[in-house]
């Protein structure tokens, strides 16, 4: 399945929440009106927009190598092109044309973009765990000149799905790969996140693109989590390193970086314990793995992967706030995206940390981890396509 139809079908919890709720904004108060000339609502404004600002990343201080461009493994099967935000809903120019002329038969519902309007559409981009400044700003940046006109929820929606992909551009970029071996990925993230399964669905497609991986199963206090590591790394078909319980889990990074080294791997992915309740202790472990996989290598680590939870919605802004304080996050990874309705907090993080989104997870099988792609998010969690 492409993957833009799986993430649609999956972000549908999200999607429906948007699209019901826009639909009843506009049902409120709304009256079947002749559609504009245009139903691909041109920008009244000729000059550009004022970009949301989002926060620069601040500069990085460690000697990290130049990234080279090679992006983070695609989906397997190719996805369709990415459908036209903005300028359409995927339809053809024919398809449009006729519309266009279809459309002037048939009355769609509209409602003239007023105060109640706005509020409403406020509301609901924060019921969607947008969070409140995000929501303002989104909402502001659709009504710009165009208090008064009547707009339908299609037209809306595609209005919305823009702001979306604008706010999302800066940050959609996939796991940089660095030239040096083994580049080494530190995974951090609470408990439950989704820390495993995100290493070993990496661990996968950077197997199936002829990489060499190492996996270090960091989180020696949990049996469990060690385990649930194994059947991962057998899955993907690569080797997980393990230490008993309670080692140290620095010392175990030690090993596999040795290992990693002495085995000419290109990659080395570290899980980390998410025992937030004691942060100083998950503070002093973190930098303590870092203390010594520096021994090896100073650059290391290479990337600090941070793994947030789509259904904690504003609890994920919370956490990105408490993990960059304990550790140098360099970029996210957001699970759990299928089956929620909090999708908007992707944006909200967008937004407001301006941190890399590498890939979305989407389900909890191997290929349900994807290279973030802003417009068909955007689309999907507006349903766009389905109007
Ligand atoms: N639906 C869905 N479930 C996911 C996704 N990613 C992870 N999960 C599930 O979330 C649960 C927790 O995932 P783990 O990978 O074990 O999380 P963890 O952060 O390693 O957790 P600990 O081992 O407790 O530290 C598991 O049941 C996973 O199957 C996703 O993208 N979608």
């Amino acid at each position: 399945m492409a993957f833009f139809t799986k993430l649609k079908d999956r972000l549908f919890k999200s999607s429906s929440k948007l699209d019901q709720g826009l639909e009843a904004i506009v049902e409120d108060g709304g009256e079947a009106t002749l559609p504009d000339p245009d139903p691909v609502i041109p920008d009244p404004d000729p000059e550009p927009r004022p970009v949301p600002e989002i926060p620069t990343p601040a500069p990085d201080p460690s000697p990290r190598p130049e990234p080279a461009p090679a992006p983070m493994p695609a989906d397997p099967e190719p996805s369709p092109p990415p459908p036209e935000i903005g300028g359409g809903d995927g339809a053809g120019l024919l398809t449009r044309l006729f519309r266009r002329e279809g459309a002037a038969a048939a009355p769609e519902l509209r409602r003239a973009l007023d105060d109640d309007m706005l509020e409403q559409l406020e509301e609901l981009l924060i019921s969607a765990d947008m969070g409140v400044d995000t929501a303002l700003r989104v909402t502001a940046n659709m009504a710009e000149g165009r208090f008064g006109r009547k707009l339908s929820s299609r037209e809306i929606k595609k209005l919305l799905a823009d702001e979306i992909a604008r706010i999302m551009e800066p940050v959609a970029r996939p796991l940089p790969l660095y030239p040096r071996r083994p580049q080494v990925v530190l995974v951090v993230g609470v408990n439950g996140s989704g820390k495993t399964t995100t290493i070993g669905k990496l661990a996968s497609q950077f197997k199936s693109a002829g990489k060499k991986v190492v996996i270090a199963a960091g989180d020696t206090f949990r049996a469990a989590a060690v385990e649930q590591l194994q059947v991962w790394g057998d899955r993907a078909g690569v080797p997980v390193l393990t230490a008993p319980e309670g080692s140290d889990p620095a010392s175990l990074a030690y090993d596999a970086m040795t290992r990693a080294q002495e085995d000419g791997a290109d990659l080395l992915m570290i899980d980390t314990a998410g025992r937030l309740q004691n942060r100083a202790d998950l503070m002093e472990e973190l930098a303590k793995i870092v203390r010594v996989i520096r021994k090896k290598d100073e650059t290391a680590p290479h990337n600090t992967l941070l793994v947030l939870d789509a259904t904690t919605g504003q609890n994920a802004l919370s956490q990105v706030e408490t993990f960059q304080r304990i550790s140098d996050v360099s970029g996210l990874v957001m699970t759990k995206l299928d089956g929620t309705a909090r999708g908007g907090v992707l944006v909200a993080l967008a937004d407001r940390f301006g941190l890399p989104i590498h890939a979305i997870g989407v389900g909890e099988q191997i290929d349900d981890l994807a290279p973030f792609d802003p417009e068909e998010f955007a689309a999907a969690l507006t349903g766009l396509d389905a109007a």
